[in-house]
């Protein structure tokens, strides 16, 4: 199986207004996708549709299909959401400590030893581009740490469930140019492993790292000539 996700013609619904798509393209395996297009055109909501996590009032239609799962709308579930993974546009970090945050997620998940957990989480920590900055201080609070800090540690949440496919919702777009790059490191290092779909206002930065890219076009609406036939 070559197509971690692949999606046909996807839509999202408010009611009877057609919000985001049809929109059509698959994930390799391995490869890094940029999903762009402008403001308010609907990218947040096709990465939420991916996961069947959107907001209440709004359905999706089109065919989902995640490694070799058909998804009916509506029928999303923890296993899905342990194979694809989204990290928001703001890292969400936790009270606890680093190590709790980059663990949350995993201990629901996994029944196994605390030994095994925190390998997995030091391996995602290391994976994320985080460890040499953390590893003599994973008991420590991670609100102290800075924003590219936390968007890595959210990316280490993210891989310790070890997904087929990750979507990173503007993971850069709040950080200066030095934790951009940082960040931007760790990306680049999950080709080859992950099939990642990476939401980015920035041209630059898609041509960095992707190796294609999805346009998401104005949505089609019942009144425009394209949706006619
Ligand atoms: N819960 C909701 N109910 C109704 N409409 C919504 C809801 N959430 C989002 N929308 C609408 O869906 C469209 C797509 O929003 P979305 O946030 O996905 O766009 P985006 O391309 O990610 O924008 P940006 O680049 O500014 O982050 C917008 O018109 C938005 O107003």
């Amino acid at each position: 199986m070559d197509n971690v996700i692949t999606v046909r013609e996807l839509r999202v619904r408010s009611r009877d207004k057609n919000l985001v798509g049809p929109v059509s393209f698959s994930l390799k395996h391995g490869s890094t996708t940029g999903l762009c297009g402008p403001s308010g055109v609907g990218k947040s909501t096709v990465l939420r549709a991916l996961v069947e996590l959107l907001p209440n009032g709004l359905t999706r239609d089109g065919e989902l299909q995640v490694l070799d799962r058909t998804i009916a709308p509506g029928k999303g579930d923890a296993d899905l959401r342990s194979k694809i993974v989204l990290v928001p546009q703001t890292p969400v970090v936790f009270g606890g400590s680093i190590l709790d945050n980059a663990l949350f997620g995993l201990r629901h998940l996994l029944r196994a030893s605390q030994e095994v957990l925190r390998e997995r989480a030091e391996k995602a920590l290391e994976e994320a581009g985080l460890w040499k900055e953390v590893a003599d201080r994973l008991d420590s609070p991670a609100q102290n740490l800075s924003a590219g800090q936390r968007q890595r540690l959210c990316l280490a949440r993210a891989l310790a469930l070890e997904p087929a496919g990750l979507l990173l919702d503007e993971p850069t777009s709040a950080l200066d140019e030095r934790s951009r790059d940082k960040v931007e490191q760790s990306i680049s290092a999950l080709r080859g492993s992950r099939a990642v779909l990476l939401v980015s206002h920035d041209p630059a930065q898609v041509e960095r790292l992707c190796d294609t890219t999805v346009h998401l076009d104005q949505p089609v609406t019942a009144s425009t000539p394209a949706a006619v036939g």
